[in-house]
């Protein structure tokens, strides 16, 4: 039987008269890879933003990997075991890509700011810890050779493999990540595919945002399906590439 990880209930979303999440409900399983799409302004980011702890939900349930999640704060959540990265990059520009990973490390280590600010022995040690593991994650998502190098330098899909190293960094169970195709060219988008298949099999869990119908057709496990802040469907890809209110609402233009 399929193992529950994150199980979300009746979750509402409101901004002021917009309703962004009409009860929505969906369960995401160990080890799969679960897809969200939906047209423009569907409420998928909104979605990412509540389960990422960014948003507080109005209503609902939401647990993962049985912790109480709901409306816990974005530390809280990428403690449990939830990383993301975003629509839009949000790198520090200024910092060399390991450095952007080992700031994502620093959310699994003990040396407090007392420790960085004396240097100690146990503390230089964590240091380290944190260096190594941050330059292997460079090499795991293919750009070990650019560690030293700023994140604003990077080119467009160096920019997104770092992001995923640095989500990676905090150890998670699950990763969602929100457009990670976006302005890819189709041999980027290969590349991340490939990726992405590879983290699944290291059994981390992966939620995904895409536009990218014919790459979340082949990649996903589940898909769901947003408008207008609710679910209209959900189902394994050849189930919700023929679901008609899918066609109707998402699907029809890339199908014409
Ligand atoms: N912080 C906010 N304040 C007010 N309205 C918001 C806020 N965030 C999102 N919305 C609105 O909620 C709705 C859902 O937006 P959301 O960004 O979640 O859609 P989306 O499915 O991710 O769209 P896209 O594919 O364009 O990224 C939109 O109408 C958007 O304008």
């Amino acid at each position: 039987m399929a193992d529950a990880l994150l199980k979300i209930e009746g979750i509402h979303k409101r901004f002021g008269g917009l309703h962004a999440l009409n009860d929505v409900g969906l369960t995401i399983n160990r080890g799969e890879i679960y897809g969200l799409i939906g047209p423009n302004g569907a409420g998928k980011t909104t979605l990412f933003n509540v389960l990422t702890g960014l948003y507080q939900p109005d209503e609902g349930k939401f647990t993962f990997n049985g912790q109480d999640l709901f409306r816990q704060k974005p530390h809280v959540v990428v403690k449990a075991g939830i990383a993301r990265t975003f629509q839009n990059i949000r790198l520090f520009g200024e910092m060399t890509a390991l450095e952007n990973v080992m700031v994502g490390r620093h959310v699994r280590t003990k040396a407090g700011a007392l420790g960085a600010i004396l240097r100690d022995r146990a503390t230089m040690a964590e240091e380290k810890a944190i260096r190594d593991r941050a330059r292997e994650l460079l090499n795991y998502v293919g750009i070990g050779n650019v560690a030293n190098e700023r994140a604003r330098n990077l080119s467009y899909g160096h920019q997104r493999r770092l992001e995923i190293a640095r989500a990676l960094a905090t150890d998670p169970t699950l990763l969602a990540l929100d457009e990670p195709a976006a302005g890819m060219n189709p041999r980027e988008t290969e590349d991340l595919q490939a990726l992405m298949e590879k983290v699944r099999s290291s059994g981390v869990t992966l939620l995904l945002i895409e536009h990218d119908v014919k790459l979340m057709m082949t990649l996903c496990d589940r898909i769901a399906v947003l408008d207008y802040g609710k679910k209209i469907a959900e189902g394994v890809p050849q189930e919700v590439k023929s679901n008609p209110r899918v066609i109707e609402a998402y699907l029809g233009a890339a199908h014409a």
